[in-house]
């Protein structure tokens, strides 16, 4: 079937849950490789990014929402107007609840915000490896009474479970129409903001609490070299105090060298080339409180 064909169906589903609720894990799931970053630290989704799927039948983007929260800098704010935003004109909002933590104002909240949108309503009860058939059965009873749901799937990224379910319940909820993207194109992001969220993955996961939401990635300059096969990245981290360049630099640079090579690799696999990575620290004060710095830095609705 072409993508021009009139039974072909497409449209923009929307991933919305707590934090940490498994929607960035659930979108690499989807897709069969890693293109959104994750980690167990709150808030690791900045961007409001698409990707997409295509397939003979169908072509499904997701848009994936950074947490919805109630925010307590300007960070956060900017965060919940763009996961709000991308509740508007989708086709298809699936809401992902953990199936390992109780269900919470949090999830009631969320809830409450589905209650005016169109689309159609999937409840995604994920994490499902982490819980016994009894407790997803609780889990279920009680996340089926946030929403009036139009399907329920239990899955787990971790495992694949559910995974292919989910995609195939989506797909059957897509309104007819043409491919919006070409065929083989799998996210909307330039490369420099999906290659500097890699490199922001590896610094979160390295230093869990310590650090988090106080640091910025920027790719200054990109370049493939043919002859080499080679992508030259040069990024600079920003810190907000001396205290944190510290900590990333590390003991005669020995964090920031191990940040280098787990995200090196990363990248070699998501670029298909050999990379050469230069990361430098810098110092920029409070670039977390100040939106249009959040702009700047490429976070946030309109990024
Ligand atoms: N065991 C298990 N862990 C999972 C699964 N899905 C996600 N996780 C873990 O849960 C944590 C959060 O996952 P994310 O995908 O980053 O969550 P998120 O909803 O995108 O989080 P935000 O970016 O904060 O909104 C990570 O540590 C994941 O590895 C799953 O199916 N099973």
């Amino acid at each position: 079937m072409e993508a021009s064909d009139p039974d072909f169906r497409s449209g923009f589903v929307t991933l919305v849950g707590r934090p940490n609720a498994g929607k960035s894990t659930l979108v690499n799931a989807i897709m069969g490789k890693k293109i959104a970053i994750t980690s167990n630290t709150v808030q690791t989704t900045r961007h409001r990014f698409r990707t997409v799927l295509t397939r003979d039948d169908y072509q499904l983007i997701l848009v994936d929402t950074p947490g919805l929260h109630k925010p307590h800098d300007a960070l956060g704010e900017e965060l919940n107007t763009s996961a709000l935003k991308a509740l508007e004109d989708v086709d298809v909002a699936a809401m992902l609840v953990d199936s390992s933590k109780p269900v919470g104002t949090g999830d009631e909240w969320v809830a409450a915000q589905l209650a005016h949108v169109r689309a159609k309503k999937v409840l995604v009860l994920s994490k499902i490896d982490l819980v016994d058939s009894e407790r997803l059965a609780a889990q279920q009873e009680a996340a089926t009474k946030l929403a009036p749901w139009d399907a329920v799937v239990a899955l787990s990224s971790e495992t694949g479970a559910g995974v292919r379910e989910f995609v195939d319940t989506v797909a059957g909820m897509l309104p007819p129409g043409p491919a919006w993207f070409p065929k083989d194109m799998e996210t909307d992001q330039p490369l420099e903001v999906v290659v500097a969220e890699f490199v922001r993955e590896k610094i979160l996961r390295t230093f869990r609490d310590e650090v988090p939401h106080a640091i910025g990635v920027r790719v200054e300059e990109l370049e493939y070299v043919k002859k080499k096969d080679l992508t030259r990245i040069y990024a600079i981290v920003y810190v907000e105090r001396d205290s944190q360049k510290g900590i990333i630099i590390g003991k005669k640079g020995a964090a920031i060298k191990q940040i280098g090579i787990e995200a090196r690799a990363d990248l070699e696999q998501l670029l298909g080339t050999r990379v050469y990575l230069d990361l430098s620290v810098k110092v920029k004060k409070n670039w977390r409180r100040d939106a249009s710095q959040i702009r700047r830095f490429g976070y946030g609705e309109g990024a």
